[in-house]
């Protein structure tokens, strides 16, 4: 794999039974980008997603994954990306800090860095007071800040965020952006699949996908130009919902 590269697939495809979910896409993503992955409903984005997360094998085609495989090194994929879905797997019945223990757990970190990197998160977060609640009890907004910062808590190279801010309001989703740039800032891949066109211009490239297929890729401003529009809105209009 190329070394600014942190994912190259090459014909990708998932097929259950007969019908292509993901019908051959290829595409590569730098280390360090932010990256959209658009498309309307159904379109293949949560399929694609999970194969280049370790959890489902593809039918055809090839992906590397943080330089691993997607056919034969999915344990080494999981332990090596964070992943956070649109039902985010947080604990409702655990509290905040119950909730960071047990994910440092399962990504195998030492007590002590659970300790340590705990404290530092809660302040980070602003959520110090409020460590000992239960995750059933916090308003949606903050449910997704702590998902992410969970699903980041072991300083993965590369984070798959499968429509984190589904349901809050505008002022919300950009407070979880300036947490997502501070992660890019690190240094942390972004890879971001979401059905908010604001969203979608934050991103460094993005890729929109149709029926299966990637039908566009570039930065937001390269697709605007590419379809000769003004907003990202209309570009996907203009291809996912032609
Ligand atoms: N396990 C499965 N068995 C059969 N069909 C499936 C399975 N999983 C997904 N599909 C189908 O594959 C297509 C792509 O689904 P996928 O969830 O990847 O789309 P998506 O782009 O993530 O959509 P959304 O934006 O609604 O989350 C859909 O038609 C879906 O019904």
């Amino acid at each position: 794999m190329e070394n600014d590269l942190i994912i190259k697939a090459d014909k990708l495809t998932k097929r259950f039974g007969t019908f292509a979910a993901v019908n051959e896409i290829s595409f590569e993503v730098k280390k360090g980008e932010i990256f959209g992955f658009l498309g309307a409903n159904g379109a293949g984005k949560t399929t694609a997603m999970r194969i280049l997360s370790g959890l489902s094998i593809p039918t055809s085609g090839q992906a590397m994954v943080a330089g691993y495989d997607v056919w034969k090194e999915t344990e080494k994929i999981k332990q090596n990306i964070g992943y956070m879905s649109q039902k985010f797997s947080l604990y409702e019945d655990l509290t905040i800090k119950e909730n960071i223990r047990f994910f440092g757990g399962i990504y195998r970190m030492a007590d002590r860095q659970i300790k340590e990197n705990s404290s530092a998160l809660l302040a980070d977060l602003g959520m110090e007071s409020e460590a000992n609640k239960l995750v059933g009890s916090l308003p949606l907004g903050w449910k997704q800040k702590l998902a992410f910062s969970v699903s980041i808590f072991h300083d993965p190279k590369i984070v798959f965020l499968d429509e984190p801010t589904g349901g809050v309001d505008p002022v919300t989703r950009r407070k979880f952006w300036d947490m997502i740039y501070q992660a890019s800032d690190r240094g942390m891949t972004i890879f971001v699949t979401t059905h908010y066109m604001d969203e979608a211009e934050y991103c460094d490239r993005v890729s929109i996908m149709v029926s299966g297929k990637i039908e566009a890729l570039d930065s937001p401003a390269g697709l605007k130009e590419q379809f000769s529009v003004n907003s990202m809105e209309d570009v996907f209009l203009k291809l996912a919902r032609p």
